[in-house]
């Protein structure tokens, strides 16, 4: 691929055009807002000027009510080989563009499994879709020229791809990101006129829990009306779980001992559950999940402090494969938890301890 075009060069527009650019794809940028694009082009994603010629490949990363037509629009003008689009929902866009008459063969639908709760230009990084799976829907319309500046695009953004039916797609986001959307805005909203004496207590549960409330509630809209039918589904499971849960937790109140013991029995069986469920979740590169080991260091807040952490593990030889900061409430200091193989563990909490770091147990 020599050429691509993106409309809509807001958070995943944004992203995917710096990783093109930075691996000598000339990218043209291009948003129904100038300053959008104009604010892609400063931070390095391409150029705002027209393509002198059609580009290799057109990637449309608008909202989702928006993408068939902008599809339509670029098809019809001739605007490059291939077109895609990244919109979060698959089997809605296909239908609209099918319907608005546009020849599907040189249309593949697509969707990176990596964003933010931030959105625009500003929110874009050139790594956003390393080791993520990217979702391509190709049909026996596709053509395979366009399936493959498909491929080449997933891997000049080092993205995993993954072959599968639009609506089949459409039922597992439902499960793996529409649902966990709307639970954690809603036990956000359970904060909204909290006491203060409660917010104050927050603590890292509740962020992890909560990170993705902080999203645009206008591009959750359009997915979520793309896609109501599947989310309603698992969100009707859910509320089975919640309503035992709470039949479960009445009985802990009881005074019988039989029903305090179903109730305890109830909520276990949550639990375990949910551990399952969590097993399941890739690990790292889309790999499956590993147990690594957390070794916990209290650092104060100021400047330099983690990457002397960093160059201290990296002088003990020891990798590391994820990190989590903990912010003390109240206090200038954190808690890093520096997640590692196991055999690494001993050897990073030995180098650490001799040049001076306070670890937790
Ligand atoms: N944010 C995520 O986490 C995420 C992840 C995967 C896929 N997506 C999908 O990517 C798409 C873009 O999402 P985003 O997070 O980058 O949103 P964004 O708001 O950051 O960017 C969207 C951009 O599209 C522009 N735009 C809107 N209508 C347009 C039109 N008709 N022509 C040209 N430009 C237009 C807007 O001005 C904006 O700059 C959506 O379809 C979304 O479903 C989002
Ligand atoms: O990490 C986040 O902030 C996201 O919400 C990303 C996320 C997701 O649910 O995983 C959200 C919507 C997209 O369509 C794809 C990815």
């Amino acid at each position: 691929m020599r050429t691509a075009l993106v409309i809509g060069t807001g958070l995943m527009g944004t992203s995917a055009a710096l990783a093109l650019n930075g691996r000598g794809v000339d990218v043209y940028l291009q948003d129904h807002d100038e300053t959008v694009a104009r604010t892609a082009e400063a931070l390095g994603a391409g150029t705002c000027a027209a393509p002198p010629e059609p580009v290799d490949l057109v990637v449309v990363a608008v909202p989702p009510a928006h993408v068939a037509t902008t599809l339509a629009e670029a098809i019809g003008g001739g605007r490059g080989r291939g077109y895609l689009d990244v919109a979060s929902v698959k089997g809605g866009p296909r239908r609209d563009l099918d319907a608005l008459g546009c020849d599907l063969s040189g249309y593949i639908g697509t969707h990176p499994m990596a964003g933010r709760e931030r959105s625009g230009p500003l929110a874009a990084t050139a790594d956003l879709f390393e080791g993520r799976p990217w979702v391509l829907t190709p049909t026996a319309a596709t053509a395979t020229d366009v399936l493959n500046l498909a491929l080449e695009l997933v891997a000049l953004c080092r993205a995993v791809p993954v072959v599968m039916d639009a609506d089949a797609h459409d039922r597992a986001v439902a499960l793996v990101s529409h649902t966990p959307q709307l639970v954690s805005s809603m036990v956000a909203a359970r904060l909204e006129h909290a006491e203060d004496s409660a917010v104050r207590l927050c603590g890292q549960g509740i962020l992890d829990v909560t990170r993705v409330a902080g999203s645009d509630p206008g591009m959750w809209m359009d997915i979520l009306a793309a896609n109501p039918g599947p989310v309603a589904d698992v969100l009707a499971d859910l509320s089975s779980d919640l309503a035992e849960t709470v039949t479960a937790l009445r009985a802990l109140q009881s005074a019988d001992d039989d029903k305090r013991r179903g109730g305890a029995a109830g909520i276990e069986d949550i639990l375990r559950r949910g551990n399952a469920g969590r097993a399941k979740v890739p690990g790292k590169h889309g790999a499956a999940p590993k147990p690594y080991e957390i070794v916990s260091v209290l650092i104060g807040d100021q400047p330099g402090e983690l990457a002397r952490l960093f160059a201290d593990a990296g002088a003990a030889g020891v990798n590391i494969e994820d990190v989590r900061i903990e912010h003390s409430a109240g206090q200038q200091a954190g808690l890093v938890n520096l997640l590692v193989e196991p055999r690494s563990a001993p050897v990073l909490t030995a180098a650490l301890r001799e040049r001076g770091w306070a670890l937790r147990q």
